[in-house]
């Protein structure tokens, strides 16, 4: 006989989304279920944000050996103990994971259920010998990583994002099937850690982002050995010696490409099929499941957040949405998703930081709109520490409002985030120039971008004259 629960809040889903949900609504006194079939914390602790950013810190600091020559530091080559490295990474993994763990959250007051759910009619959901009627439901059952309809990859063994932290040997030669987030953070971190690493994609590499930015990025990526292939489709997939053959094509002709290991990094497909939707009236189709702007399913009572909501996919959103799905739920007020206040960044060397409007989509939505650009190589701190190319560019709106903010260069996940803050909060640059930014830091590059807007004030000839007048009073 199925034990019956009647919590306000079922969560479907323990990532970041759920998680975030759940620990709200408890804190609040609210009764709420959470369920997850497989690990608590989902993609970004187990294996998402968390172990490539552990990775990527690895990696920083075999790179930093071999660029100590040039701060006359004679160091050499450094020598990668990959299973040590990727101890460390489950080490890591290890520490954070009690914050999300099943205990934690049942102190907290939440119910943990350890299994899959599934709807059953419009208000309920089965998951084990439990059958969930709750007041509103949260899908938060986030992505997986999509598998390209390649031929022959079906019989080829391939890594994606899930398998890749298990390795146990450094790839020697590690082909990557996409230019995205992922595919370009694990290229960089295993060629530092020496291996040779091949890039493909269908398209072109970090599509979405600014393209005179990507270049900077791209540039520094190559610079260090990785290959690059873009605009080349694979034809096929096939084992050979002991490793994959890829069969390619592009503007130039076909060839062939031999690699040790191969990880997919082609984008994600929602995970919502085994939820039976129809059986609760949502709809969806293979893409992922229909929401509006207030994160609100085709059944009034089911919201659908983080990944599987299906738009931009990163812990931070999955935090906000969770965000917006309680102050509807909790207190029954009105929220709207805004992407335009999102930051997103990606986590190479240099990294690549984006919030808001890019010229083009700010002219079609403001009309006119100024873009203020600012390069590192004149930023002492850039200077001093050797941190090689950037460059910051600001879309400036009516009044100098700061309508979008890009940088490609060394700290720019922490940079973009005074512009995340100004864009939210329609902040002008005029703030940026008025506020002390400390000396020799990377942000003063935002502040040095912003003077630049209001340079010609200075070359005003009604301003001088102004100037010219209050000299007479002594
Ligand atoms: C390699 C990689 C690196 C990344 N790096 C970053 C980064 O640096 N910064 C950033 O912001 N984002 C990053 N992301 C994206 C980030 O990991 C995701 O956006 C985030 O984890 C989404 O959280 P979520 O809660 O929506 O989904 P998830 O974390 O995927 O959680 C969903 C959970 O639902 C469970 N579930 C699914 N179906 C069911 C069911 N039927 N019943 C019960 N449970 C179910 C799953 O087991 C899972 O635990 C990265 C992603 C990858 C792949
Ligand atoms: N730093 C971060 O915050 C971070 C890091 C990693 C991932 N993420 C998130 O995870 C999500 C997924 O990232 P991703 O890089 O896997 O996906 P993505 O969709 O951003 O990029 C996938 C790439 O694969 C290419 N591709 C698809 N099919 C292909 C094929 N058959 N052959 C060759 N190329 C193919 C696409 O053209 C695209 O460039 C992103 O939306 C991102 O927001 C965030």
């Amino acid at each position: 006989m199925a034990k019956v629960l009647n919590p306000d809040i079922c969560v479907i889903g323990g990532g970041a989304a759920g998680l975030s949900v759940a620990a709200g609504a408890a804190a609040f006194g609210v009764p709420v279920v959470l369920v997850e079939r497989a690990r608590m914390g989902g993609d970004c602790l187990n294996f998402g944000c968390v172990p490539s950013k552990t990775l990527i810190a690895a990696s920083k600091h075999a790179q930093a050996i071999r660029a100590a020559e040039e701060f006359g530091i004679t160091a050499g080559e450094p020598i990668v103990d990959y299973e040590r490295l990727q101890a460390r990474v489950h080490a890591v993994i290890g520490a954070i994971a009690p914050h999300d763990s099943a205990e934690r959250f049942e102190s907290l007051g939440v119910k943990v259920i350890a299994d899959t759910a599934r709807f059953v009619d419009d208000r309920t959901v089965a998951a084990g010998d439990h059958l969930i009627r709750a007041r509103r439901f949260v899908i938060a059952t986030g992505s997986s990583p999509a598998v390209p309809a390649i031929p022959g990859l079906a019989e080829t063994p391939y890594l994606t994002n899930e398998t890749l932290f298990d390795l146990k040997r450094l790839p020697e030669h590690l082909v990557i099937v996409g230019a995205g987030p992922v595919g370009l953070e694990m290229a960089q971190a295993h060629r530092r850690l020496g291996a040779r690493v091949t890039v493909i994609d269908s398209g072109k590499a970090l599509s979405s982002g600014d393209p005179e930015l990507v270049a900077i990025v791209l540039d520094a990526i190559r610079a260090e050995g990785t290959v690059l292939h873009e605009e080349t489709a694979i034809q096929s997939v096939e084992r050979h010696a002991g490793g994959v053959r890829l069969h390619c094509k592009n503007t130039q002709g076909r060839f062939f490409l031999d690699g040790s290991d191969l990880l997919l990094a082609a984008g994600r497909a929602p995970n919502h099929v085994s939820l039976d939707l129809d059986a609760a009236g949502i709809r969806h189709d293979v893409k992922g499941i229909a929401i509006g702007t207030d994160l609100r399913t085709s059944n009034r009572r089911v919201y659908a957040i983080g990944d599987a909501a299906g738009g931009l996919q990163f812990t931070h959103v999955a935090n906000y949405h969770a965000r917006l799905a309680l102050q509807q739920i909790l207190f029954r007020l009105p929220a709207r998703e805004d992407r335009d206040i999102i930051p997103r960044v990606t986590f190479t060397d240099p990294e690549l930081a984006e919030v808001g409007l890019g010229q083009a989509d700010a002219r079609e939505k403001f009309g006119r709109v100024d873009v203020v650009c600012w390069d590192f190589s004149a930023n002492d701190r850039a200077r001093t520490d050797g941190l090689g190319q950037g460059l910051i560019k600001i879309t400036v709106g009516r009044r100098g409002r700061i309508l979008g903010a890009a940088i490609a260069g060394a700290g720019a996940g922490e940079m973009i985030n005074g512009f995340a803050l100004a864009v939210a909060n329609r902040l002008t640059l005029k703030h940026f120039r008025g506020y002390v930014a400390p000396y020799p830091t990377l942000s003063e590059i935002g502040k040095q971008a912003s003077i630049s807007y209001y340079a010609p004030v200075a070359r005003n000839p009604l301003v001088r004259s102004v100037i010219g007048m209050l000299r007479y009073f002594g």
